[in-house]
């Protein structure tokens, strides 16, 4: 069973945006090897237009003979596109702004100027064999006779695929899903999504956009991209696999995800958020009584990913004055010990008081169980 859907990874490209992100050549090579060893199937690189040293990283990251696709992206302009198929990649991704508020502060055309303009470098990036994708930047500010007016010249001009970008991360999931079907119902070609998180609904948009018929999802490692950056590899990768696990699994080597995004932090200069699913430090810890109860009977309790998939443990933090008697009882049954109900009450109480004083660590905790034994 495989996913309906694909990823774009566009670290390389949305990531180099990125305010703390300064790529070198061999980052670049480095983020593009582990991005195929992970599985993305594609990885998208700035347009070779951007400077000279951009013309010569996508060559060489096009010349790595990955199993991912290695894309561009574009203005709608020949030369831009001419300096794409120079460079040896397999796709590109071009793209207008269609929001009236875009339309006037960034180019200045109006929907016709950009059907009009739209054609010369579509065609000449179709004729050069190239798997081609036009975006409305600002989809979710545009009016939508707008969006299908320039969508519908796409199609006609033979696309592979349409883009709807959240480009200033404005939508709700609501709205991703009621334009993806609406477009769903107009072209015939793939559909991709692009979704930035300045109100971190990101990955829940990406997810309904697929739900809606999207086919491609544009995403990031840890999400770089400009400002607060776009939809996480890993965090998307986390929602799919709630919903699709085998799927997920078979198609995406998970358990490189880790390193993967060790990678990019390190390259940017930045820590991996505590919180970032799957990966961050406290993902799989699990604290108060009552969880760590129940994940003792069955880790599926409080966990709809089991760690192991990615390749990492889980952690039952038991010294703390939230802790149980279930818990405690685990850990001495571990160590070889058994106590009555009176005495593993009591033991409980005896480490929830020195736990008010600071949390124990198990050497803390190992030391109070068998002090009670002995007295
Ligand atoms: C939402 C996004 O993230 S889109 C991707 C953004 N990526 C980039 O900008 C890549 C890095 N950019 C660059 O290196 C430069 O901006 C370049 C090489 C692309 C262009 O540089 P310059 O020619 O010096 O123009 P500058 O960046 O100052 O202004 C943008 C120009 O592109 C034009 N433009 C903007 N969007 C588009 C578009 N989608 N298609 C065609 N032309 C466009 C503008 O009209 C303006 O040209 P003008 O001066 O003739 O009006
Ligand atoms: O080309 C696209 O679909 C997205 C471009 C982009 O980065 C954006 O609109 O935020
Ligand atoms: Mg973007």
């Amino acid at each position: 069973m495989k996913p309906t859907w694909r990823i774009i990874d566009t670290t390389l490209r949305e990531g180099e945006q990125f305010a703390k992100a300064a790529f070198r050549t061999e980052d670049k090579l480095e983020i593009a090897r582990a991005l195929d060893a992970f599985g993305a199937d594609y990885v998208e690189v700035t347009s070779p237009a951007a400077s000279p040293q951009s013309q010569r990283d996508a060559a060489q990251v096009a010349k790595l003979g990955l199993g991912a696709r290695v894309i561009t992206h574009a203005r709608c302009v020949v030369d831009d596109v001419q300096a794409g198929i120079d460079s040896g990649v397999r796709g590109i991704g071009l793209l207008f702004a269609t929001s009236r508020i875009l339309r006037e502060s960034s180019h200045g055309k109006s929907i016709q100027q950009i059907v009009d303009a739209m054609g010369p470098p579509i065609e000449l990036a179709l004729r050069a064999g190239l798997e081609v994708r036009f975006s409305a930047e600002d989809t979710f500010r545009t009016g939508e006779q707008d969006l299908l007016a320039v969508y519908a010249a796409a199609q006609r001009l033979g696309v592979h695929r349409v883009g709807l970008a959240d480009t200033v991360g404005i939508a709700t999931p609501r709205q991703v899903y009621a334009l993806v079907r609406e477009i769903r119902r107009t072209v015939t070609c793939d559909i991709g999504f692009h979704g930035h998180n300045d109100t971190f609904c990101a990955v829940g948009n990406a997810y309904e956009a697929i739900s809606a018929g999207a086919t491609h999802v544009d995403v990031s490692v840890l999400g770089v991209g400009e400002r607060v950056g776009i939809t996480p590899l890993g965090a998307f990768i986390a929602r799919m696999y709630s919903l699709e696990p085998q799927a997920v699994a078979e198609r995406y080597r998970l358990g490189q995800l880790r390193e993967l995004e060790r990678l990019v932090a390190r390259v940017c200069g930045v820590e991996i958020p505590f919180n970032t699913p799957v990966t961050g430090e406290t993902a799989y810890s699990h604290k108060a009584g009552m969880h760590l109860k129940a994940m003792m009977e069955n880790p599926g309790s409080y966990e709809i990913i089991p760690p192991e998939a990615f390749g990492l443990t889980r952690k039952l933090i038991i010294g703390s004055r939230l802790t149980g008697r279930h818990a405690i009882a685990y850990r001495a049954r571990e160590m070889g010990m058994t106590f009555g109900e009176g005495e593993l009450k009591a033991v409980t109480r005896r480490i929830k008081e020195l736990a008010d004083k600071g949390e124990l660590s198990e050497e803390q905790i190992d030391q109070v169980l068998r002090g009670w034994v002995i007295a």
